[in-house]
């Protein structure tokens, strides 16, 4: 099987960047942004459940930290296809040695990358140019009533947002902090 995707692992276990492979041709290219059969080889476990669109129009824009209760807990692949972003996992795993550490890598279209983000973990990004297009393959539904978050800027996290925060969804503005994260909720 030809290779589509270039893997590295990250310090979180379980957490990949996954780099696409594009073929180029005189036309220009083709890539593939899902693999069942090489990305299950590497942990993905479930059907896809959903893909989801989000387009982010102002440089700055921070969207996150989300992840779903348990029994919605959900892996993700997360594409950048427009712009480019700084992404962010943070490890929610209560028996994780890398509990409350977060992983944070630059994903932009030019560098074709994308994280793939086990159960457990909550994930933002921050826009790092105008007009950012993002790819997510669900293993779950979206289920508004188990959607959970923490903020993207308590500095208990010590993420470092390379650009002033310009913009959030009130929503994000009022998620709770790590402090008062309940254990119980994640996987
Ligand atoms: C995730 C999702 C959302 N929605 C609805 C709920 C809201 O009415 C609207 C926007 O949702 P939200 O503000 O949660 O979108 P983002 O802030 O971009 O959140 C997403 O981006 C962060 C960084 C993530 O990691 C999650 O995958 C996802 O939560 O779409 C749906 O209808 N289906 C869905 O699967």
């Amino acid at each position: 099987m030809d290779k589509r995707f270039e893997i590295e692992e990250t310090p979180l276990t379980g957490l990949l960047l996954v780099k696409r492979c594009p073929m180029a041709d005189a036309r220009g290219s083709f890539a593939r942004l899902f693999c069942a059969e090489e990305l299950s080889a590497l942990g993905w476990k479930a059907p896809v459940a959903q893909i989801n669109e989000s387009r982010t129009r102002l440089k700055g824009t921070v969207r996150g930290l989300h992840y779903q209760k348990p029994p919605f807990a959900e892996m993700k692949l997360v594409s950048c296809i427009e712009g480019a972003i700084l992404d962010v996992a943070v490890d929610l795993r209560p028996q994780s040695p890398t509990y409350g550490q977060h992983y944070a890598a630059e994903l932009s279209a030019e560098n074709a990358g994308a994280l793939m983000i086990p159960e457990g973990f909550a994930h933002g990004f921050q826009a790092l140019s105008d007009d950012v297009r993002m790819i997510y393959v669900h293993s779950a539904l979206y289920a508004a009533e188990a959607e959970a978050g923490i903020d993207a800027t308590d500095p208990t996290l010590s993420i470092a947002w390379p650009l002033p925060v310009a913009q959030r969804s009130p929503r994000d503005c009022a998620l709770p902090r790590f402090s008062s994260f309940d254990e119980r909720v994640s996987a």
